[in-house]
């Protein structure tokens, strides 16, 4: 899919940049741990009272737009699809990172989908940001202070699973956390109780019943031909991947490849968080060494676009049967 490539130029420039490194170190018994979460548990507290203090609802549901979901000036996109929006610059919350990728807008926004209050973030962290994993999942901890307790992640993916096709949507059934087999991950270092356990099961990481009835609510929708389950992955990017590392993740039983997505699912699990999420797969993963073609950011955000009808539909329908559960 080659179409006309959407992306505004967006001003990375910002004045708030130096936020970026400017976080709170408060850490437990007041020491500095290199790779440690310095966002002590208190910090979490101050930034989700930031938000608090401005919204008059409690949202139990957060949502994650993945790349082309959240974009600014895609004025269709499941972001500004929430009735009655209260948006929140990235620089304007206290300690909070800033998005730096095309198709992430950069904020938080708090608002309703179905009638349900529900809190957006339109746009992500990822690892290749310069962000470490537990500062691109911070966020996550963050829904949990103010309420949370279900998450909704989308994802931009290639499909590696040969059935599938560009366009269509992979509930997560379940991932394989690459960056963890070499020792990275969002849990690294001391463990704040008060945020969950030392060491946190993930065999169930994506409920069961939410898949389940996701499934038929494509199907009653149209959407049945579109959607699969699958595995995801996750790798640290930016660069895409080569011929042989997708030969060797398809062997390892993945479906879908991205750049984010295990590291929030594990920090809102480690939370007891409810997760659900999918993939829209946005292109499909190159395999074959003679094909000529490549794959590219502007065709993740076409994609993105192209789907935004669909995907606003189709979570909000999840959002409306999560309400109905609680
Ligand atoms: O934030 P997501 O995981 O949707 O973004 C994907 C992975 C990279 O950030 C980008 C590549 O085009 O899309
Ligand atoms: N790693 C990775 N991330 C993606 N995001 C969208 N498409 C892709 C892809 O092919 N690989």
């Amino acid at each position: 899919m080659n179409g006309t490539c959407e992306l505004k130029t967006k001003v990375l420039n910002r004045t708030n940049e130096s936020k970026v490194n400017n976080v709170e170190q408060e850490t437990q018994n007041g020491q500095y741990y290199a790779n440690s979460n310095v966002y002590s548990y208190e910090s979490v507290v101050k930034i989700a009272q930031f938000l608090l203090d401005r919204v008059p609802f409690t949202p139990k549901i957060g949502i994650i737009c993945g790349s082309g979901m959240g974009a600014y000036w895609n004025k269709g996109s499941l972001a500004e699809a929430l009735q009655n929006p209260i948006k929140f610059p990235y620089e304007d919350i206290p300690n909070f990172p800033i998005s730096t990728v095309e198709g992430h807008a950069g904020q938080l926004v708090f608002g309703y989908l179905s009638d349900v209050p529900v809190m957006c973030m339109q746009g992500r962290f990822h690892y290749y940001e310069g962000y470490p994993l537990w500062k691109c999942a911070m966020p996550v901890r963050v829904m949990k202070m103010i309420g949370v307790t279900h998450l909704i992640a989308t994802n931009a993916a290639g499909g590696l699973n040969k059935t599938y096709k560009v366009g269509d949507i992979m509930i997560v059934k379940d991932h394989i956390n690459m960056m963890g087999f070499a020792g990275n991950n969002p849990l690294q270092g001391p463990n704040e109780e008060r945020f969950g356990p030392r060491f946190p099961p993930m065999n169930s990481a994506y409920n069961k019943q939410l898949i389940r009835k996701a499934k038929e609510i494509a199907t009653a929708e149209g959407l049945g031909d579109l959607v699969h389950d699958g595995v995801y992955t996750c790798l640290g990017g930016p660069s895409f991947e080569t011929v042989a590392e997708l030969k060797m993740l398809g062997m390892l039983g993945c479906d879908a490849v991205g750049m984010s997505t295990v590291h929030e699912v594990i920090t809102a699990r480690h939370c007891n968080m409810t997760v659900f999420a999918f993939s829209l797969i946005t292109n499909m993963c190159i395999t074959d060494y003679d094909c000529k073609e490549e794959a590219n950011h502007c065709e993740v955000l076409d994609v993105g676009k192209l789907r935004e009808g669909d995907l606003k539909h189709f979570v909000s329908k999840v959002v409306e049967y999560m309400a109905q559960t609680m």
